[in-house]
């Protein structure tokens, strides 16, 4: 064979790839493999639409709430994953109130559990786990009448249970948990377990009790307040501490005490006159609603009267001066001590401060104020006439509006006088609701818990996140496309000229 006859037997085969077969045959295969590709992508892409769901029952002193959390199914295990979707104010106090009539206490569940199996779709029903946690309310309840708090108890126990969902017990969670759980919500919802950026301290005031959980890098000194936590592959030590009766019901309690002591033995009606309340507010008030409390000394002696008039004197300085009275600050077998004798390493890094904080601190507008201009505004305001507030704030529940001087103080004076908080310090304090859509609280942490949907080593993370994984897979498989068309158009090329030679 000579040369020009072998060239032309090769182009021969060359022009075998612009054959209408081979053409459709190569097409196929690009297609085939894009198909491929994409069938791997939506298999390993995690079913985003398959939710699970966990409720709480947060059963506070002053009222109940259910929260109904979500997460993607197959994500349990990484960080940030779980959202509230929902939750409901139970209508009335709470279930501590019922323990003269303890069946009520369920049947108050009723109408929130029944928007709970609505908002629930039904297939998830029966493996959505419910828990029911008392705090503050039930543990002063057990103290007072034991068999009262287990009767409450197993009402809402058999109310719950009366619900498609799994449920998983009705308890009275100890202070320790509610601090430290708190600490976990704020902390997981932050996304602060992933990053090294450090936590924020927990600051919670609740009607009957307060707690304030953060990591400290000292030694602590009393185990009781000290707990450690592996999460994530990190460990953290935490300072905990929940003061009974330091809510801010049982303070407001305290300190009418505090000032009707004194005038017991009088015979004629007894006016007390509160600094911490507005001037022109005159209210007829029971003993009893004072001294209904473990936290309040029992006095027999007020039984020869039923009631006292309480009467606001708008007086902030007095009024901040009669709550620090609340604070025992003359001993301490510590180093260090917050008040009544519980050891406290000083406050470290930022803290969010939820509930009651933020209710009283958003309504008095002092969320973004200095500690000293906090306490200037605050004078200013418990110095309002009673009747010039009400007509300000017709839609305020009254008793709510009546106890915010109060509250607003109380509270300066236990992050201040209590905690020892400084005017450096007190920049680090954010009062917040809400994390994204999730309200900042024990609840959260305390079924993340219970699930075990915290681990404590970090999970494998994959080679790529997801976004890059899809994105990779496209570029290789329209690369593999182009390099087939490129392909053809080099194998066609050179055929052109030897073509027409060959007809
Ligand atoms: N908009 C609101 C809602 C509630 N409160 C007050 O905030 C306190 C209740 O705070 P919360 O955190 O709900 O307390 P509980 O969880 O019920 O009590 P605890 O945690 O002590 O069991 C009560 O004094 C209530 O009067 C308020 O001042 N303004
Ligand atoms: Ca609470």
């Amino acid at each position: 064979m000579d040369e020009q006859q072998q060239q032309q037997q090769e182009m021969k085969v060359k022009n075998s790839w612009h054959r209408p077969q081979i053409i459709v045959v190569t097409a196929l295969i690009a297609v085939g493999i894009i198909i491929m590709v994409a069938i791997a992508v939506v298999q390993h892409k995690p079913l985003n639409q398959k939710y699970k769901y966990g409720i709480v029952l947060d059963a506070g002193s002053s009222h109940t709430s259910v929260y109904i959390y979500e997460w993607p199914a197959e994500k349990e295990n990484n960080t940030g994953m779980v959202q509230q979707k929902h939750s409901c104010n139970v209508k009335g106090k709470g279930i501590s109130s019922y323990s003269g009539t303890p069946h009520k206490a369920g049947e108050s569940l009723k109408e929130c559990m029944d928007e709970a199996k609505k908002t629930i779709p039904k297939h998830r029903h029966q493996e959505t786990p419910v828990y029911l946690g008392a705090t503050a309310g039930m543990r002063l309840l057990k103290m007072d009448d034991n068999t009262a708090s287990e009767k409450v108890l197993k009402s809402v126990a058999t109310s719950l249970q009366s619900y498609p969902f799994s449920y998983e017990g009705a308890r009275i969670i100890s202070g320790q948990e509610e601090g430290a759980f708190g600490w976990i919500t704020v902390n997981y919802l932050s996304d602060n377990f992933r990053k090294a950026s450090g936590t924020v301290g927990a600051l919670d005031l609740g009607g009957a009790s307060t707690q304030i959980t953060f990591v400290s890098r000292q030694e602590l000194e009393s185990p009781d307040n000290s707990i450690d936590f592996r999460l994530y592959g990190n460990d953290y030590h935490l300072y905990t501490h929940s003061f009974l009766c330091y809510g801010k019901d049982q303070v407001l309690k305290l300190s009418l005490e505090k000032q009707i002591e004194p005038k017991l033995d009088m015979t004629d009606n007894i006016i007390l006159e509160d600094p911490c309340f507005h001037p022109g507010y005159i209210v007829n008030k029971s003993f009893q609603s004072v001294f209904d409390s473990p936290c309040v000394k029992k006095i027999n002696s007020f039984l020869g009267q039923q009631s006292f008039i309480h009467k606001g004197l708008g007086d902030w300085n007095k009024c901040h001066e009669a709550i620090k009275k609340v604070f025992n600050t003359t001993y301490c077998r510590y180093s260090r001590c917050s008040f009544n004798d519980i050891f406290q390493p000083p406050v470290e890094g930022r803290f969010g401060a939820f509930s009651a904080y933020f209710f009283v601190m958003n309504f008095l507008n002092l969320t973004t104020f200095n500690l000293e201009e906090a306490k200037k505004n605050l004078e200013t305001y418990c110095t309002t006439s009673w009747d010039t507030l009400k007509q300000k704030h017709p839609k305020v529940k009254e008793k709510y509006l009546a106890e915010y001087c109060f509250s607003g103080t109380y509270i300066i004076t236990l992050l201040e006088d209590g905690y020892r908080f400084t005017n450096e310090t007190w920049e680090n304090i954010d009062f917040i609701k809400k994390i994204g859509d999730s309200e900042a609280g024990w609840t959260l942490g305390y079924m993340l818990n219970l699930t075990n949907m915290i681990p404590a080593e970090a999970p494998d993370t994959p080679l790529l996140p997801y976004g890059g994984y899809v994105m990779l897979m496209l570029i290789l498989s329209l690369l593999i496309f182009v390099f087939f068309i490129l392909g053809y158009i080099f194998f066609r090329r050179p055929s052109g000229p030897t073509h027409k030679e060959i007809i």
